[in-house]
């Protein structure tokens, strides 16, 4: 059996994952390339999986972590993979709360290891939250410079929200944290697919197996909205949002647009686009000690007040 490449998608929370990952497929594609994906997702419901072509086979781990307690079942999914394609490649995108080397683990595992090759570990970072990681929790802090210290290429993503001197700086300091890591600035992960494609397979030692930090257990809460909402009150809502909620995604409709949207906010960062599909009216929130209650009060509160305000 012909060894198949894997590829891993590692990077903080909303750092442009799923956004390179789309360029990537596209292009794996048009090669005529045999593709599978395996999405990580923190929550219990998929948002990410409509990026991938319908007609990849997809396997998605949903609500949990590969490192944390999804290790086992990631195994056994590359290996229904291996067992019911005839694949040339497979692209896993961790959640953004996974160490890198811990995925590598499993896939290293000797059920697998003769059948797969580590092509690459490829880390996303996003230039804002790079720069404000001082606010994070230490471990997190911790997670995001094992993220860079493994990855084969780091994709400095969001340089459009930095200047040319900050990422100038952020470059050298990924250099001393990762001196052998090519390093690419980019804007929406826009960068040459070929890099990632004719990326020189590393080989990785034993030595490199490590578990460098404590679990993070990031809490995720899943709310969906029976009805349109107010955009303005949700968007009073998203300016109240705590530092510790660090990703929300999903679909969300507005009280006088017919459109759904596809809604991201990554450190503050909101970012809706009109989406194609009619999906519920559900979000994803990502954060540490998220209060369960509270948000689903909250958000209750907005969907009663909308229909009263009706708009
Ligand atoms: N301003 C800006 N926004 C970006 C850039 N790249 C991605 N985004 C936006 O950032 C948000 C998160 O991007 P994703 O690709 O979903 O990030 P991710 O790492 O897959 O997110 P998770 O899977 O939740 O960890 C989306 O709204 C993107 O459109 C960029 O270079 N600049």
């Amino acid at each position: 059996m012909p060894i198949v490449e894997i590829n891993i998608l590692s990077g903080f929370l909303g750092s442009g994952k799923t956004t390179l990952l789309q360029k990537i497929l596209e292009k794996e594609q048009r090669k005529g390339k045999n593709v599978a994906v395996v999405m990580n997702e923190m929550g219990q419901i998929s948002i990410d999986s409509d990026s991938v072509p319908k007609d990849m086979p997809l396997k998605e781990l949903l609500n949990g972590c590969v490192c944390c307690t999804l290790s086992d079942k990631l195994e056994v999914q590359i290996s229904e993979l291996l067992s019911q394609y005839d694949l040339d490649v497979i692209y896993i995108e961790t959640t953004g709360v996974a160490h890198p080397v811990e995925v590598l683990d499993t896939c290293l595992s000797p059920l697998l290891a003769k059948k797969v090759r580590i092509h690459s570990i490829i880390t996303l970072l996003d230039a804002v939250c790079w720069m404000e990681r001082k606010k994070l929790k230490i471990p997190l802090q911790k997670l995001i410079a094992e993220q860079v210290k493994h990855a084969d290429l780091i994709v400095l993503n969001k340089i459009d929200c930095i200047s040319k001197k900050s990422q100038k700086s952020i470059e050298e300091e990924l250099r001393s944290i990762n001196p052998t890591g090519k390093v690419i600035p980019a804007e929406f992960a826009n960068i040459d697919i070929n890099t990632v494609i004719s990326l020189q397979t590393k080989e990785r030692g034993e030595y490199e197996k490590v578990h460098a930090i404590q679990h993070l257990h990031m809490k995720t809460y899943v709310h969906t909205f029976l009805h349109p909402i107010s955009e303005k009150l949700f968007e009073e809502f998203l300016r109240t949002m705590p530092d510790t909620i660090y990703r929300i995604k999903g679909y969300i409709r507005f009280i006088g647009i017919p459109d759904t949207f596809l809604f991201q906010y990554a450190y503050g960062m909101p970012f809706q686009t009109k989406s194609g599909l009619k999906m519920k009216n559900t979000l994803v929130f990502i954060g540490d000690n998220l209060d369960h209650n509270k948000l689903q009060k909250t958000l209750c509160n907005i969907e009663k007040n909308s229909m009263q305000l009706g708009h």
